[in-house]
C-alpha cells in the first residue's frame, strides 16, 4: 500500500517531471510533504500562484509536461491564468490544488480561503472550463483511477488538467501504482484512415505546381518536428513558419524561407505563400493576431491542413490520423516539387547588413536587436514577450539548435519572466535570453528573485520605452503611460546578503555592449540589462500589425 500523495508523486515522476512548482497553503501542506518525499521530485517555490502556473507552463515547454501545486481558491484562482496559457499553447500542465477537509461540507462548516458559503464545488466547476479533465478526489480509494485517467488525458491531448485533493486525504492509504504504461502508452493512427489520407494528399499535391509548407505551433506538442523535415526534404519546396512556430523548423535548413506573418513577415515569406497554389498547413492556428487582423490567411482552396489528429483539404477529411505518422507516410509518396524554393531565392535579396552604431550613439531599437542577435548560439533559447519584443525576436536568425519561445495565443504580458524561469529549471543546459518590455516586466517582476535564489544565469533584456507601446500602436490613450522604475536597482534588491543578480542600464550602444560583456561573465545569477529606448522607436512591423489588429477589433456589429 502507499498514500494518495505518494501515489501522485510516483505518477508525476513517471511522466518525466523532476521539479514541480509550488506555493504552500494549509490546504496542501501534507500533500507537499508527500511529493517532496519522492526521490525523483524536487519542489521549486514561487513568489505567487500566477508566476507558479506560468513557471510550470515554461517548464512544460522545456520538458514536455509540468505540475504546479497551490492552495484552495486564493491560490488556484491566480494559477488559472497560467492554465489558460497552457490550454491555448498546447502544454500539458497538471494543476493540483488542495481543498477543504472531506468532512466540512457535510458538517455545514464555513471555511477560510472560500467565498464564505457552503459551496465547495465552484473551483472544480471553474477548472472544468479551462482543462480537458478536472477531478476532485473525495475518497482515497478513488485516487488511483482518478489520478491515472486525468494525467493520461493531459499526456494524450497536450492540454492542462486539474486534480483537487482534500487536506485530509494526501496521507490516506491507497493501492500502489500499476505499470506506467497505463498513463504513458502512445496512440496510433487508424490504419485505413492514415492510408486514405496519405493517398489523397499525395494525389492533391501531384496536381499542384507551386507547393509551400507552412509550419504552425502545434507541431511541437504533436512531436512532429522531425517528420516536417522529412516531408520538406521529400518535396524540396519552400518552408515558412508561423511566428509562434519559430525554431520548430531549423532556420539553417536550405529550404527555410522565413516567418510568415503578413506585413510583419520576414523578407520573401509572405510573397512565396501568396504565390503558391498549395500550402500544406501543418499544426497551424490562424487567429486575429497570427493573421494580422485576418489579412494573412492562405485561401481555403489552396490549404491542405494537417492537424494533430486530422487531415482536411478539398474533398477529404480523415480523423484519427496522427500528424507525425501522416507526414512521414506522405514523404514516401510525394515527388520533388522545388518550384517555390526556386522562386523564393529569385525574389528574396540577401539580408541587409546592420552596421554597429558608434559606441557613443544613443541606444536605438535596431542596435539593441543587433547586439542581442549576435549573442544567440546553438545553446540559446530566446523568450520574446508580448510587445515590440515579439517583432524584434521574429526578425532574429537562429543557428541550428537555438529555440524560440513566444506566448502568442494567450498573450499574458509578464508571462516571459516566470515562464523563462520555469524553462531554465527544466533545461539548465540552455542559455536563456529573455526580451521583455517595461510594462510586461512590471506584471511578474518578483519572479526574478527565484532566478537569484537558484543562481540561474539568465540574461534579461528589458526594453524600457516608458509605456505600453504595442497598445499604443493598436490604440493610444493615457492608460498606456506607466510609472518608470529603477530596474537595475530593483533586480539587485533581491540579492539581500548573498545573491548574485546584476542590473545594468544602457542608454548608448557602448553601454549596452559593456553590459552584455559583464552579463556573460555572471554565471551565478540573473543579469538584467535595461535598454532605454525612445517610446516611438519601435519596429515598423509593430506599427503595421497594430493598424490591422485595431481594424479587426473595430469592425462594426453585423446585427
Ligand atoms: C495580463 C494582461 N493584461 C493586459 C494586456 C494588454 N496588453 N498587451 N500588451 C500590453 C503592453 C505591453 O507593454 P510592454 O511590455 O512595455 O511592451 P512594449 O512597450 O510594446 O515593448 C498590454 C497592457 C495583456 N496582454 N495581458
Ligand atoms: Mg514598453
Amino acid at each position: 500500500m502507499t498514500t494518495v500523495g505518494s501515489y501522485l508523486a510516483t505518477r508525476l515522476a513517471q511522466i518525466g517531471i523532476e521539479r514541480h512548482f509550488v506555493v504552500p497553503g494549509d490546504y496542501n501542506l501534507l500533500l507537499l510533504d508527500k511529493l517532496q518525499e519522492h526521490p525523483g521530485l524536487d519542489e521549486i517555490n514561487c513568489t505567487n500562484e500566477l508566476n507558479c502556473s506560468m513557471a510550470a507552463e515554461g517548464y512544460a515547454r522545456a520538458k514536455g509536461v509540468a505540475a504546479c501545486v497551490v492552495t484552495y481558491s486564493v491560490g488556484a484562482f491566480s494559477a488559472f491564468n497560467g492554465i489558460g496559457s497552457a490550454y491555448g499553447e498546447n502544454l500539458p500542465v497538471i494543476l493540483i490544488s488542495g481543498c477543504p477537509n472531506t468532512n466540512d461540507a457535510g458538517d455545514f462548516n464555513l471555511l477560510h480561503h472560500t467565498i464564505g458559503t457552503h459551496d465547495f464545488e465552484y473551483q472544480l466547476e471553474m477548472a472544468k472550463k479551462i482543462t480537458v479533465a478536472a477531478v476532485s478526489i473525495r475518497r482515497a480509494a478513488d485516487a488511483p483511477h482518478l489520478i491515472d485517467s486525468t494525467i493520461r488525458k493531459a499526456i494524450l491531448t497536450n492540454k492542462p488538467v486539474y486534480i483537487e485533493i482534500p487536506t485530509n486525504l494526501a496521507n490516506q492509504p491507497c493501492v500502489l501504482p500499476g505499470p506506467e504504461s497505463v498513463i504513458l502508452d502512445s496512440v496510433e493512427s487508424d490504419p485505413p484512415s492514415l492510408k486514405e489520407a496519405v493517398h489523397q494528399a499525395a494525389r492533391f499535391l501531384s496536381q499542384k505546381l507551386k507547393v509551400t509548407i507552412l509550419v504552425g505551433p502545434k507541431v511541437r506538442s504533436a512531436k512532429a518536428e522531425d517528420a516536417v523535415v522529412q516531408l520538406a526534404d521529400a518535396l524540396g519546396c519552400a518552408v515558412v513558419v508561423m511566428p509562434n512556430a519559430k525554431s520548430f523548423f531549423p532556420e539553417t535548413h536550405p529550404q527555410y524561407a522565413g516567418v510568415y506573418w503578413g506585413l510583419a513577415s520576414t523578407m520573401g515569406a509572405q510573397a512565396i505563400v501568396d504565390w503558391s497554389d498549395a500550402v500544406i498547413c501543418i499544426g497551424t492556428v490562424f487567429t486575429d493576431y497570427s493573421t494580422v487582423g485576418w489579412t494573412a490567411l492562405p485561401a481555403e482552396s489552396v490549404r491542405l491542413t494537417a492537424d494533430v489528429d486530422q487531415v482536411q483539404f478539398a474533398g477529404t477529411d480523415c480523423s484519427r490520423v496522427y500528424l507525425a505518422e501522416f507526414l512521414s507516410g506522405l514523404s514516401l509518396q510525394v515527388k520533388k516539387n522545388p518550384a517555390t524554393m526556386v522562386q523564393y531565392k529569385r525574389l528574396t535579396p540577401p539580408e541587409p547588413i546592420v552596421t554597429p552604431s558608434p559606441a557613443k550613439d544613443k541606444l536605438s531599437r535596431k542596435e539593441m536587436a543587433r547586439q542581442i542577435s549576435s549573442l544567440i548560439t546553438p545553446k540559446t533559447t530566446v523568450f520574446a514577450e508580448t510587445g515590440d519584443s515579439w517583432f524584434n525576436g521574429i526578425q532574429m536568425n537562429l543557428p541550428e539548435g537555438a529555440r524560440f519561445e513566444i506566448e502568442m495565443q494567450w498573450g499574458h504580458i509578464g508571462w516571459s519572466i516566470p515562464a523563462s524561469f520555469g524553462y531554465a529549471v527544466g533545461r539548465p543546459q540552455s542559455q536563456v535570453l529573455t526580451m521583455v518590455g517595461d510594462g510586461s516586466f512590471q506584471m511578474t517582476a518578483q519572479e526574478v528573485s527565484q532566478l537569484t535564489r537558484l543562481r540561474i544565469p539568465m540574461i534579461i533584456f528589458l526594453l524600457n520605452n516608458i509605456g505600453y507601446t504595442i497598445e499604443v500602436e493598436i490604440h493610444d490613450g493615457i492608460y498606456n503611460n506607466i510609472k518608470n522604475w529603477d530596474y537595475a536597482a530593483f533586480v539587485e534588491s533581491f540579492n539581500a546578503k548573498d545573491g548574485q543578480g546584476r542590473g545594468y542600464r544602457a542608454t548608448t550602444a557602448g553601454e549596452l555592449h559593456a553590459a552584455i560583456e559583464s552579463a556573460k561573465k555572471n554565471r551565478n545569477g540573473p543579469s538584467l540589462i535595461e535598454c532605454v529606448i525612445d517610446r516611438d522607436d519601435c519596429t515598423k512591423e509593430l506599427i503595421s500589425w497594430g493598424h490591422f489588429v485595431a481594424a479587426a477589433n473595430g469592425r462594426a456589429p453585423k446585427h
